[in-house]
């Protein structure tokens, strides 16, 4: 018989298209960890309303962690935060006429006490991290998923030499 799909716990929501390279980072952490994940474009300025269903309908679609990225005056990642009680992880993204990244960074860490928003690292670290920080969250539930996380950790370190050269 066939098994019900499950829905994605995680989504991955950015400010425009053209964040997507530094965001996939976020969706190929969580695609190494076997986690499904819904990605698409949100904008609190150019897509307000598409922003506002979204955020509030985010738990009842079965989404349990939101991934927000965004570059410049990075509103998102707050006013999505605001309309929901799930966890959300800002992703500062450089814009190529922006401040490298610092104007986002600002705009996404410096939130108003009650409406926290978990904000990672500039770029693509910061969007890679927000994707295994999604799955470490998820996997407080997922002992399978916490395995596999430990493993990661462990091949990491196995391929970090300690000489410095080969
Ligand atoms: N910061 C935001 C928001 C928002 O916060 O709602 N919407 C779009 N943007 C950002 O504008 C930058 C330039 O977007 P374009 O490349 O489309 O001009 C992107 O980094 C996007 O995240």
């Amino acid at each position: 018989m066939a098994q019900p799909e499950t829905s994605p716990k995680v989504a991955i929501i950015m400010g425009s298209r053209s964040d997507w390279p530094v965001m996939k980072k976020a969706a190929e952490a969580l695609d190494g960890l076997g986690v499904a994940y819904d990605a698409r474009v949100v904008s609190a300025h150019r897509t307000p309303e598409r922003m506002v269903d979204f955020a509030k309908g985010a738990k009842a679609a079965g989404f349990q962690v939101i991934i927000a990225g965004a570059g410049g005056a990075a509103h998102l990642p707050g006013m999505t935060a605001s309309m929901t009680t799930l966890p959300v992880l800002g992703v500062p993204v450089p814009v190529r006429d922006g401040l490298k990244g610092i104007d986002s960074l600002l705009s996404i860490v410096q939130m108003p006490g009650g409406i926290p928003v978990g904000t990672l690292a500039v770029g693509e670290a910061g969007a890679k991290n927000a994707g295994l920080l999604a799955a470490q969250i998820l996997a407080l539930t997922d002992p399978d998923l916490s395995q596999r996380i430990e493993a990661l950790r462990a091949a990491q370190t196995d391929s970090v030499p300690d000489s410095v050269e080969d």
